[in-house]
């Protein structure tokens, strides 16, 4: 584990941790616009669904960690960071995104931003995080913190990116853009699908999510917030999300936690809308709610959540009936669960995405064989796609999506996209290939690819 103030700086020891105080003032130049407005910068931290969410400007701190405990160590620090607040009332936010697999390269980050913008009914704020002790006065009045707070927020509105998005540097800048293939081509993934199947077949596994890679070449440099906007104009239903180079745009909800209910948005069974059919209104529900192969998929990571939720619960509510969510790209067979947490003792909305994680919507059935065998046959590393990303606040309130849709910067010039499909006994390997282009849409058309 390392923390420090800045994305990758060296590892400071967590005696260094800032002792945090908050101010909190209702903020009305975000009243009458959406919120995508306010990404400003390629470094904001992102959530953001129908124009409304959370913005985070700054950092005042960080901390990456890797391997199995990195769910652990991720909440540990925040932990430590929320016993060593300044005062009992301060109000802290951190963004969050973790890797897949315990076996990934990538690290898994937490961030607490210096400012956060929130939206929410109409009503939104602005919470200024800072330390007493560099000269900021705890005893400062309300007005005066305002002032600072927005002197700060024009700052960091234009802050630069650099030091928070850890690219390389690129020795060849490509001279037009272009879509290359990535660690696993079209043969190779409908090879690792034909595979899958053959593990399903044999008895080992029911459930298999495979997936795969394309990368996306940009001759001008990456504009992270140009791309975020397009997206979340696009696909408002979707979560928007940003978080030190992954971005993307996900229909998929892990674990909501807003005082006390917990809400998940489970998604398997898939349709592309490229080729439905014209004047078929009935189309997606056919092929959907009433198709065998789809409705197995999606009953395996309903499942998966909620035999995994259930021991933490006092009461949960799951639609009998899965019902079609549309996207502009595809149709997805969905379910939305919600559940009541206990008044005490209650685990926080990261306790839960690491309970969660990973669904048989991502993973497969049984968890433990199909991501032995995700390892074996996908031929690369998912790094934070799949993982949970999202915000926690220091009432333990949060909101995990499962960072699909969407790809990872690599560098200025570099974005490495994603997607992957649930695989079951009756899947068509070319279907499935021509689904995983179906999901690399949103971010094509950001891309203009
Ligand atoms: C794995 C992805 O999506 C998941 C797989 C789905 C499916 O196989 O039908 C549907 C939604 C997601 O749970 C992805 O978008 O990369």
């Amino acid at each position: 584990m390392s923390t420090g103030t800045q994305g990758t700086s060296t590892p400071t020891p967590l005696a260094s941790l800032p002792r945090l105080a908050s101010a909190t003032f209702d903020f009305p130049a975000a009243v009458n616009v959406p919120l995508d407005d306010f990404v400003t910068t390629d470094s904001a931290l992102v959530w953001l669904r129908n124009s409304e969410g959370m913005i985070g400007l700054g950092e005042v701190f960080s901390v990456a960690a890797q391997g199995t405990d990195r769910f652990h160590e991720l909440r540990q620090a925040w932990n430590e960071l929320l016993s060593a607040k300044a005062s009992s009332d301060a109000e802290l936010f951190a963004f969050v995104a973790v890797a897949f697999s315990h076996t990934s390269a990538h690290a898994s980050r937490l961030v607490v931003p210096e400012m956060v913008i929130r939206k929410k009914g109409g009503d939104a704020y602005l919470t200024w995080l800072f330390d007493p002790e560099s000269g900021i006065a705890p005893e400062a009045d309300h007005e005066t913190l305002r002032e600072r707070a927005l002197e700060r927020l024009a700052v960091l509105q234009h802050e630069s990116s650099v030091g928070h998005l850890d690219f390389p540097d690129v020795a060849d800048v490509p001279t037009e853009d272009r879509l290359l293939v990535g660690h696993v081509s079209d043969e190779q993934y409908v090879e690792s699908i034909k595979r899958g199947v053959e593990r399903i077949n044999s008895g080992e596994l029911t459930k298999l999510v495979l997936a795969r890679d394309a990368v996306a070449e940009l001759a001008q440099p990456v504009q992270v917030s140009r791309i975020l906007k397009e997206l979340s104009v696009r696909y408002r239903d979707c979560w928007t999300y940003s978080m030190r180079g992954l971005i993307g745009a996900t229909p998929e909800m892990l674990i909501q936690v807003i005082n006390g209910t917990a809400r998940a948005r489970v998604l398997a069974g898939t349709l592309d809308r490229k080729s439905a059919p014209v004047a078929d209104p009935d189309y997606a529900k056919r092929a959907l709610s009433e198709d065998e192969k789809q409705r197995h998929e999606h009953q395996l990571a309903i499942d998966s959540l909620t035999s995994q939720l259930l021991p933490y619960v006092t009461h949960m509510d799951a639609h009998i009936e899965p019902f079609v969510l549309e996207l502009p790209n595809v149709w997805h067979l969905a379910s939305d669960v919600t559940a009541k947490l206990p008044s005490k003792d209650a685990p926080n909305a990261l306790d839960l995405a690491e309970i969660l994680h990973p669904t048989a919507a991502v993973c497969g059935t049984p968890t433990v064989a199909a991501a032995s065998a995700i390892l074996e046959l996908e031929g690369m590393d998912r790094g934070r796609y799949a993982g949970p990303v999202g915000w926690i606040d220091s009432h333990g309130n949060g909101e995990f999506g499962i960072a699909l849709r969407g790809g990872i910067v690599e560098s200025a010039h570099r974005i490495r996209l994603f997607a992957g499909c649930g695989v079951v006994a009756a899947s068509d390997p070319a279907s499935e290939l021509a689904e995983s282009w179906a999901k690399m849409r949103p971010m094509q058309q950001a891309l203009n690819l």
